[in-house]
């Protein structure tokens, strides 16, 4: 069994929390409130901001100068087409310049970001690709499970079109044929914190969508600045 394999086999359970999640399939069936996806483009948007930051340390950390360009470049696809995706659903949308201003992280959403810097700055390039990698697979399997559904909402269909397409698992395949080339060449003890990075990216998956369906809240409410006020 490869490490990819043995890495998907763990967290079998966690990604079928994830398929079975409302809020999937409520994009599958049409029947998710715009409101929750609403917030989730907000959030992701802000996901996808340091998750292009990380591929980056990723580029700056990879041993060789091919996968420094690989990384780099995804950086920027990430920075310009997944952000594009979701400027077109904020459009769609009619999310405001003025709710961007004041848009703060959820707890989750700021939680997982930061479990991705924790491994770009504390690892190796391989605890980096464990950490991004459910990120990556998970939507691809999602996107393929989605596949050929029609919800009534267009902006569903579209995110739906955006992650079952080949263009998208082109990128995931690559992913995980580094992960398993970087397995190969690394100390078990570096397999098993890699593990342990892609199991904890896994839950946080598992949690984001959850933190949307019920528009997670910092659990006690901030006061306002007395500088703007
Ligand atoms: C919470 C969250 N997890 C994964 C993705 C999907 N995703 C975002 S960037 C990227 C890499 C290349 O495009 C992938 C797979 C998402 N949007 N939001």
């Amino acid at each position: 069994m490869t490490f990819s394999q043995q890495l998907r086999q763990e967290v079998d359970t966690i990604w079928e929390a994830s398929f079975q999640h409302p809020f999937v399939k409520g994009i599958a069936d049409g029947s998710l409130s715009l409101k929750s996806f609403r917030y989730y483009v907000l959030q992701d948007s802000y996901y996808l901001s340091h998750f292009a930051r990380v591929q980056a340390f990723g580029a700056a950390k990879a041993p060789d100068l091919h996968t420094t360009a690989r990384l780099a470049v995804h950086a920027q696809g990430t920075a310009e087409a997944e952000l594009k995706l979701h400027a077109n659903f904020s459009k769609q949308l009619g999310i405001t310049e003025a709710e961007l201003a004041k848009f703060k992280p959820a707890p989750t959403a700021y939680a997982y970001t930061s479990h991705l810097y924790r491994a770009a700055c504390v690892g190796q390039l391989g605890d980096i690709i464990a950490a991004l990698l459910p990120c990556y697979w998970l939507y691809d399997e999602i996107g393929q499970r989605l596949k050929g559904m029609t919800p009534k909402e267009p902006i569903y269909q579209e995110w739906i079109a955006a992650y079952g397409g080949e263009w998208f698992h082109e990128k995931v395949m690559e992913q995980i044929n580094r992960i398993d080339e970087i397995a190969e060449k690394v100390t078990e003890s570096d397999r098993e914190r890699m593990s342990e990075l892609f199991v904890i990216s896994s839950q946080y998956e598992y949690s984001f969508w959850d933190m949307a369906y019920r528009q997670e809240e910092w659990p006690i409410e901030k006061q306002n600045s007395i500088i703007n006020s």
